[in-house]
């Protein structure tokens, strides 16, 4: 298996979120374990966007932690990020890999084995697949998939499953059951009265 870290920290930007702070929490804890994927609302600009990566990347390169660009990948070549993420609004994934390189890490969204195997003979090196429960962090989602959504995707494919939608540390065993390689998370540390603790709970359980 790669070398990709299992818990991903989707940065939330909606009003009165802090994501830095929810980063600078989780940082010491997760270290090279934790992949921040810079995830803003739709109305940032790219000035804003590319602000707010450039000082995720800053933060993550002491950690050996993997910094992403959801979306914007010109964002994410300006920043020297490692990779990025798309899913179906965005760059198709073969054009999204001419973009970032060869060598770069590259998630793709996807929520059946159909599309999974397409994303995958395009250029991801990863999944984000669900939603795999209900979530309110973003608006109009399909059904939730739940860990048997999971299975079916990480039986068709060869390259790391990251669960996606309301995973909280309570869903993570049945996910990793299923096949899941790995979380993205975005309400789980950024509502967390306590993100440093959220983040230890959350490898304790991807990692044990
Ligand atoms: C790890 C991961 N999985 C799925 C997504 C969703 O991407 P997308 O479908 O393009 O939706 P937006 O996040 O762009 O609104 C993701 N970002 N990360
Ligand atoms: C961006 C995205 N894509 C599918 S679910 C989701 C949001 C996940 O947020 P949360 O972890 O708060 O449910
Ligand atoms: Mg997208």
């Amino acid at each position: 298996m790669p070398s990709l870290g299992r818990l991903h920290l989707i940065t939330d930007t909606r009003p009165g979120c802090d994501p830095l702070a929810v980063l600078r929490a989780a940082l010491p804890v997760a270290r090279a374990e934790l992949v921040v994927q810079v995830r803003v609302t739709d109305g940032t600009t790219d000035r804003q966007a590319y602000d707010l990566a450039r000082r995720v990347r800053a933060l993550c390169a002491p950690y050996g932690a993997t910094c992403l660009v959801n979306d914007r990948l010109h964002v994410a070549l300006a920043v020297h990020a490692d990779g990025g993420h798309v899913g179906a609004d965005d760059l198709p994934v073969a054009a999204a890999r001419r973009v970032l390189g060869v060598d770069a890490v590259l998630g793709a969204t996807a929520r059946e084995p159909g599309a999974a195997g397409r994303a995958v003979a395009a250029g991801a090196s990863y999944l984000g697949v669900g939603p795999c429960h209900r979530t309110t962090t973003k608006a109009g989602l399909p059904d939730p998939i739940g860990p048997a959504g999971i299975r079916a995707v990480a039986e068709a494919v060869a390259v790391p499953v990251i669960a996606i939608g309301g995973v909280t540390v309570a869903t993570v065993p049945a996910l990793r059951a299923a096949g899941a390689y790995g979380v993205a998370v975005v309400g789980a540390l950024s509502t967390a009265a306590d993100p440093g603790r959220a983040t230890a709970e959350l490898i304790a359980a991807l990692t044990c």
